[in-house]
């Protein structure tokens, strides 16, 4: 039976719509025909909270065509189709969006999903997997080797050699009649310089670059992917995107919750590897980079690699790690963990932009609100008359989430008869401006730049490398025990020689002064 997305819906959708002619190689091979997408690690928690949900919202889009599209769940644990069905429905149905025809499409978009149950260094299950794979793409007329397959691997790493071996070996597709295979993989990309080396060397032997999706999802955000058009398409910024202007900027992600059923997990890794070796330092390339050629993938990773290549070595008297006070108790969590659940860490850029200006890269977990931001603030007024240093300096401050925003903080004059000042802003508050519109997924739209070809936002060999050369000499400090995390009370804002740091640095606090996302 063949099933479709409401067609109201998909007749409002260009999908032949490509992002940008710029965006995409000119030897790039046209997207269509038969689509498997597998799903590795089907049974956990990543998979059903944010891969079927991004394959959903696309299919309801019409970007996944049923007469394409097949997806297979696969894993270790022994559930048949509709257990995994199951599984994953509760993540597709949200409360107000509860309607007929909404029901109706997860529905159909469960149909479309097979599971296949299997080990991962087991050549039987890929065996199994493949034949599933190619008596689907049989039933729809595909020739063979015309055929598309994405496998994501929705694993821990550690799986990452042996299940990369099982589909280059079994599960690719056979020839190249327009044909691909691409394989996506999740962070984290190995602990240190060496083990990340060991990972790529692997999986390079068996994929070449083109094939490898290494997927950073902070890259499929909404306003970090309007970095490159707000600094480079405005006029207003280019010249003041410079250390002759800019004092510090702040790149901060704050989570109200602590590591709730990942213990072990981030027991092992810590913030550093989780949250700034990655998520933060990609935001930073884009803040701090030189402009691309043009938006080719392979320019704007290049200039990516260049910047990355300019920061200095960690000082550690730059750097504050912090616990919070309860990561103990879980059960999962050594007793005696070093392990820091916050950071906050100075990154320098040794080129002729950026010399003197600190990066301040922090991340925490526990702390008292959710959000993630760049805060990039101005130098003081040279020979200021209003007397307004006081009030604080501008800022522009581009809000990741939550409440996506762009807002800069103004001094303007106090409406009143008196001449006097007051901190004000001006606001681009995407739930104002654009009200209506939907903000994409991140991995939505990192999955279909997956099946549409486009590396733009997906990490390349040489910029992990660099990456892990940043961090890993003050990681391997950490984990030798030479630098302690400071005890911190969860709901705090940490500990308090962040803010010193911080302080140190050069930031300039604006006391008296909150910025409050406008709503509706
Ligand atoms: N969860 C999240 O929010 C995020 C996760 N990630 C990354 O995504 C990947 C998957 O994460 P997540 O879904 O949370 O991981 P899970 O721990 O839920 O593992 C996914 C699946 O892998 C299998 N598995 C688990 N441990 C092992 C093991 N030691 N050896 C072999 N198989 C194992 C299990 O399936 P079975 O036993 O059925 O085979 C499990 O259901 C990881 O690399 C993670 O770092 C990245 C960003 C966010
Ligand atoms: O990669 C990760 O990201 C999440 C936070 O993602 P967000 O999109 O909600 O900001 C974090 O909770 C997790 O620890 C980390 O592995």
């Amino acid at each position: 039976m063949n099933v479709s997305p409401s067609a109201s819906r998909i007749e409002s959708i260009d999908r032949n719509y490509s992002r940008s002619e710029s965006f995409l190689d000119a030897n790039s091979v046209p997207e269509q025909g038969c689509l498997s997408i597998v799903v590795l690690g089907a049974s956990g928690d990543l998979a059903k909270k944010k891969t079927f949900p991004a394959l959903f919202n696309l299919y309801r889009q019409g970007f996944l065509q049923p007469s394409e599209v097949h997806i297979f769940g696969y894993a270790r644990t022994k559930i048949s189709d509709d257990d995994l069905r199951d599984r994953i429905r509760r993540h597709l149905v949200h409360g107000k969006e509860a309607s007929s025809s909404h029901s109706e499409d997860v529905e159909k978009f469960l149909q479309l999903i097979k599971y296949v149950s299997g080990s991962y260094d087991d050549e039987g299950g890929f065996r199994l997997l493949d034949k599933e794979i190619s008596e689907h793409e049989v039933a729809k007329n595909s020739q063979e080797g015309s055929s598309r397959r994405l496998f994501y691997l929705a694993l821990p790493p550690s799986v990452y050699p042996s299940v990369c071996k099982m589909i280059r070996y079994h599960c690719m597709n056979r020839s190249d009649l327009g044909g691909w295979t691409r394989v996506v993989v999740e962070k984290p990309f190995g602990k240190d310089l060496s083990s990340a080396e060991e990972l790529s060397l692997q999986l390079g032997e068996l994929f070449n670059e083109k094939q490898i999706y290494r997927i950073d999802h902070y890259l499929g955000k909404e306003l970090v992917q309007n970095l490159l058009v707000l600094r480079f398409a405005n006029r207003l910024f280019l010249p003041l995107w410079n250390r002759d202007n800019i004092d510090n900027i702040q790149i901060v992600f704050r989570e109200d919750f602590g590591t709730e059923g990942r213990g072990g997990y981030f027991d092992e890794y810590g913030i550093i590897r989780d949250i700034i070796q990655n998520h933060l330092l990609q935001v930073l390339c884009l803040v701090a980079m030189e402009k691309p050629v043009s938006l080719k993938p392979e320019y704007i990773r290049d200039e990516k690699v260049k910047v990355l290549k300019s920061v200095l070595p960690v000082e550690d008297d730059e750097v504050v790690l912090g616990q919070y006070e309860g990561y103990r108790d879980d059960p999962t969590v050594a007793d005696n963990s070093n392990t820091p659940t916050f950071a906050t860490v100075i990154l320098r850029i040794h080129n002729e932009r950026w010399e003197g200006v600190p990066f301040i890269l922090k991340a925490g977990k526990a702390l008292n609100s959710r959000k993630a931001e760049v805060r990039v603030q101005f130098k003081d007024v040279p020979g200021d008359i209003f007397k307004s240093k006081k009030l604080g300096r501008n800022e522009l401050v581009i809000r990741l989430q939550p409440s996506e925003a762009m807002y800069t903080k103004l001094t303007v004059k106090k409406p009143g008869l008196e001449m006097s000042t007051i901190q004000s802003e001006m606001d681009l508050s995407y739930g104002m401006r654009y009200q209506g519109v939907t903000i994409p997924e991140a991995y939505e739209r990192l999955i279909l730049d997956t099946i549409r070809g486009d590396q733009q936002h997906f990490v390349r060999r040489d910029e992990l490398k660099v990456a892990w050369e940043i961090f890993t000499p003050l990681l391997h400090r950490i984990d030798d025990g030479k630098l302690k995390p400071l005890p911190y009370k969860p709901g705090s804002r940490g500990p308090v020689e962040a803010d010193e740091l911080l302080a140190k640095a050069g930031y300039v606090q604006t006391h008296g002064y909150i910025w409050i996302p406008p709503t509706l």
